[in-house]
């Protein structure tokens, strides 16, 4: 079957991605049994862009982002373009959840995660103080070095998440797949989270998805925009797709550059 695939830039037909790297997400569809949550989603994903991913409640976002890590059955598939434009099979990817289930009276902290995550790599095979000083490193590009001694559950939950997006910072990934906590952060934590993501996607040429809730700030630090109902309604920048029709129709209330009136 000849697919044509559209660049979301430049709205022209595209095989090839035109920045430095690039992942494609071609012809990707999920059913659980007679449901079709989306068919036929295909997104290109650059890096050193934010893409938010919007849509109303079980549009299917965080189904199309298991269904990218591999961790559900979908049709479709996904390329990895390097620098070169060559195809270089699966990306890297990192991924944030919308939350984590733990007992909260767990004496783990968050050094002991990292370790407890990266001690099946050989890499890390290091004295106690490298170690501490490499996890030191990484929280730092979340602004949570203060944090590496706290209890998990003395975490807030914005804190948790930014510790989990560190995480997933190591290694360095092609992709970052995030998916915004719905409960449990309040609006300043929310605000803190997209800063840093925005200003990583800058500093290392990150290529990431956020799956959003909040208009206004994905107004403020998206590059890109998808609206995903049943599969993807509409593709651009922030202004563009706030502005569309088919916008206004989905979430049936007023949408006006970012913002939400529900
Ligand atoms: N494991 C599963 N088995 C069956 N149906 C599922 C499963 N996971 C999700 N669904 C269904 O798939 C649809 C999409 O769910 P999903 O959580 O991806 O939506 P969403 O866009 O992330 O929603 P929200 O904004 O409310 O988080 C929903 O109808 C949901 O009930």
């Amino acid at each position: 079957m000849l697919r044509k695939f559209f660049h979301h830039h430049t709205g022209k037909a595209d095989d090839k991605c035109n920045k430095l790297c690039c992942t494609k997400i071609d012809g990707f569809s999920v059913t659980f049994g007679k449901n079709d949550v989306f068919h036929d989603v295909n997104i290109h994903i650059h890096c050193g862009e934010l893409t938010a991913l919007i849509g109303p409640n079980g549009a299917g976002k965080s189904t199309l982002l298991k269904a990218i890590l591999g961790e559900i059955d979908h049709q479709g598939n996904l390329y990895y373009f390097d620098a070169k434009g060559k195809h270089t099979g699966n990306p890297v990817i990192g991924y944030v959840p919308q939350y984590l289930n733990f007992d909260l009276s767990t004496p783990t902290s968050v050094l002991d995660l990292f370790r407890v995550s990266l001690s099946n790599r050989p890499a890390w095979f290091q004295s106690k103080a490298k170690e501490r000083e490499s996890v030191l490193h990484t929280l730092k590009k979340v602004k949570a070095e203060h944090l590496i001694d706290r209890r998990l559950g003395a975490l807030s939950g914005g804190e948790l998440q930014r510790v989990l997006l560190a995480l997933a910072l190591n290694p360095l990934p092609d992709l970052l797949l995030l998916d915004e906590p719905v409960s449990g952060v309040d609006q300043n934590g929310l605000e803190i989270f997209y800063e840093i993501v925005s200003e990583l996607r800058k500093s290392h040429d990150l290529a990431i998805i956020l799956i959003s809730h909040d208009f206004n700030l994905v107004a403020k630090h998206a590059d890109r925009v998808v609206l995903l109902d049943k599969t993807v309604v509409c593709n651009g920048v922030p202004k563009e797709v706030f502005r569309d029709a088919r916008t206004h129709k989905i979430f049936g209330m007023l949408v006006n550059h970012g913002e939400r009136g529900e």
